[in-house]
C-alpha cells in the first residue's frame, strides 16, 4: 500500500494508482502508476474489480482494481507517495478510504467486485453503497 503524500485522500493510506492518460487502458494506467508512485514493475496484473464513485454533484468517476501477487523492483517513495507494506490480516482501515473495508476483504477472498459508491462532494461521508461480487 502507499501512504499518499498529495492531492485528493493526502495522507490516507490507499493503493498506487491514478487517473488513466489519453491512449492508454486501465491495465495500462496500473502498470504505469505502481511505476510512478512506488517504482515497481508489476508482473501480471488480474483485473478484480470495478467501482462507480459518484457524488451528489453529479460527478461519476469509475476505478478499476488490479491484483498483481508479484513485482519486480524495490519499492521506494517518490513525490507522491511512501510505500508501507501492511498485513492482509491486519488492514490499517482507519487510516484508509471507508468504502475500502466493503470491497477489499472481498478482493482478498479472491472475488470480483462491483460496486457503486455514493459520496457527499467533498468526499467526507459515504452516503450509500451497493456491491456484487462473483
Ligand atoms: C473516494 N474513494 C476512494 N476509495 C478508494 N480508493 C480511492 C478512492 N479515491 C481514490 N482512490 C485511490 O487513489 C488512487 C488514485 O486516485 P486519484 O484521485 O486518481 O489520484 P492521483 O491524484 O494520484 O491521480 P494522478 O496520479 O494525478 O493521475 C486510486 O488508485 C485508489 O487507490
Amino acid at each position: 500500500m502507499i501512504k499518499k503524500k498529495r492531492g485528493l485522500g493526502e495522507g490516507l493510506i490507499t493503493f498506487p494508482g491514478g487517473k488513466v492518460e489519453e491512449n492508454e487502458t486501465p491495465l495500462e494506467c496500473a502498470i504505469r502508476e505502481a511505476e510512478e508512485e512506488v517504482g515497481i514493475k508489476i508482473i501480471n496484473p488480474k483485473k478484480v474489480g470495478v467501482i462507480t464513485f459518484k457524488q451528489i454533484n453529479g460527478n461519476v468517476q469509475v476505478m478499476h482494481v488490479y491484483l498483481a501477487t508479484e513485482f519486480i523492483g524495490l519499492s521506494k517513495e517518490s513525490d507522491e507517495a511512501i510505500p508501507i507494506w501492511v498485513s492482509r490480516n491486519d488492514l490499517p482501515f482507519k487510516n484508509m478510504w471507508i468504502d475500502d473495508r466493503i470491497w477489499l476483504p472481498l478482493v482478498l477472498e479472491g472475488k470480483y467486485v462491483n460496486c457503486v459508491f455514493e459520496f457527499t462532494d467533498d468526499w467526507k461521508f459515504m452516503i450509500s453503497s451497493l456491491c456484487e461480487f462473483t
